[in-house]
């Protein structure tokens, strides 16, 4: 894992700045500074462990606040000259992304949405893009912005079944943008079948992967097939809802130019005190996970046994389990239930007070919310009639505090809104609730599914 010669990164940051965003011209890519066969520990190591070669040998890579930096020659030339185009601090996250998140290449930006914006910045009018019935309401609506203003016909799909994806793949497809599970309806995507289809259809294509809510602890969409993979660095690689930052990582040397271009022309790279702070999460980033995963299955089961309908993929009840656990190394931290009535659902979020009312998810600490009014609202309410979003579906966002005081507290609001009937023995879902959960998550999905 030795660091690129300077020369090398001196030669890519000026160049860049003549290059045609078409791609034509591109000068060599950087050599991959941590290449996955960089990699020699288990993964759990590799997030604490760097070898970067700070002048004092610090343990921490400092944060280099310098928005420019002194050249040793009138025609410049030294590795760095200004942060927009690298900064010592970001280019040390972005080797360690790429070496976790098994890429050539990684790059980090602003936020979540300015990870998309980049990646979707490569497309033209007429070009069209695939994409699920389920997703994030930012992604949602930047897609729904190309499509307003600048042309891009956007196919909206159940890629739950690659059959749906296979009927629509056709040569003007440019893009094909899964996430896997869904948000918030926890739908399992088949990455590997969907990039191979897509693949095969048409060699341009890009496949582009969201994953948010696996982070690369439990996930490597780039081994599945994905051209593009992207995060929201905000969450669990981050972990305490302390910084906004995307991250984006690719195989193909051309692609991560091409980005690369986008983020030193836009001016979005991720500013040296935020890539520090993201540093510092992702090396606590395998025992946070670890831990919001135990108290998610626990969670999901305490519900799931009271008569709740539950959307968690570490259930066995999840009707995309064997998918999920073919292609994940965990089942996440985020669930949702529903209870077929949108004010129960508000009681129960309201009278919660260990968990946080917030939108976000892969913090240490645990998050209730009701995607369709906090981080799916921009989807407009008839898109979501349309999709047969329930409105009254409640996410969990599970953190790291004693599983015990969590389920207290959800306790607690579910006895105080009135949402379960309670005996000697407990209590369990009644009313509308107990009535969801006796149809299987799989029949009212399908019921859900555009034809
Ligand atoms: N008001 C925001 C909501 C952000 S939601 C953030 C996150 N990705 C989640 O799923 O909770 C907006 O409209 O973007």
């Amino acid at each position: 894992m030795s660091s690129p010669p300077s020369s090398l990164n001196a030669a890519t940051t000026k160049a860049f700045a003549h290059i045609d965003l078409d791609g034509h011209d591109l000068p060599p890519s950087p050599a991959p500074s941590s290449p996955s066969n960089g990699r020699k520990y288990a993964l759990a190591t590799e997030l604490v462990y760097t070898d970067s070669k700070d002048q004092y040998g610090a343990s921490s890579m400092p944060i280099y606040q310098s928005a420019t930096f002194k050249q040793t020659s009138a025609g410049g030339g030294n590795e760095y000259d200004y942060t927009r185009s690298g900064n010592p601090t970001r280019t040390h996250l972005e080797r360690h992304l790429a070496k976790i998140m098994n890429a050539r290449r990684a790059l980090v930006v602003g936020s979540g949405m300015g990870a998309l914006d980049v990646i979707t910045r490569v497309l033209r009018p007429g070009d069209e893009v695939i994409t699920g019935d389920d997703l994030y309401g930012g992604t949602n609506r930047l897609l729904t912005y190309m499509a307003t203003n600048h042309d891009i016909v956007v196919h909206h799909v159940d890629t739950t079944n690659p059959d749906t994806v296979k009927a629509v793949v056709s040569p003007k497809t440019t893009m094909v943008l899964l996430e896997t599970p869904t948000n918030p309806l926890i739908k399992i995507v088949n990455l590997p079948s969907i990039a191979k289809l897509v693949h095969e259809t048409n060699e341009k294509a890009l496949v582009v992967v969201d994953n948010t809510m696996l982070s690369p602890m439990l996930c490597n969409p780039l081994d599945l097939g994905a051209d593009i993979v992207y995060e929201s660095g905000t969450k669990y690689l981050s972990g305490h809802h302390d910084i906004m930052a995307g991250v984006l990582a690719f195989n193909d040397p051309a692609i991560g130019d091409k980005m690369y271009f986008t983020i030193n022309s836009t001016g979005c790279g991720l500013a040296p005190n935020d890539a520090f702070l993201l540093m510092r999460g992702i090396k606590t980033l395998a025992i946070r996970m670890e831990k919001q995963q135990t108290n998610a299955q626990t969670i999901a089961e305490f519900l799931e046994n009271r008569g709740f309908r539950v959307r968690f993929p570490g259930l066995k009840s999840h009707p995309q389990y064997d998918l999920h656990w073919s292609m994940a190394r965990g089942a996440g931290a985020v669930l949702s239930f529903e209870t077929g009535d949108v004010q129960l659902s508000e009681r129960i979020v309201e009278a919660a007070h260990l968990w946080g009312i917030s939108v976000s998810f892969g913090c240490v600490n645990s998050l209730i919310s009701m995607p369709c009014q906090m981080s799916h609202a921009s989807i407009s309410a008839a898109t979501r009639k349309e999709r047969q979003m329930p409105e009254d579906i409640i996410r969990l966002c599970v953190g790291i505090e004693d599983v015990n005081d969590l389920i207290d507290d959800l306790s607690r609001a579910l006895v105080q809104a009135g949402a379960v009937t309670v005996t000697l023995d407990g209590f369990h879902a009644k009313g509308p609730a107990r009535a969801l959960a006796q149809i299987p998550i799989e029949e009212s999905d399908a019921a859900a599914a555009p034809s």
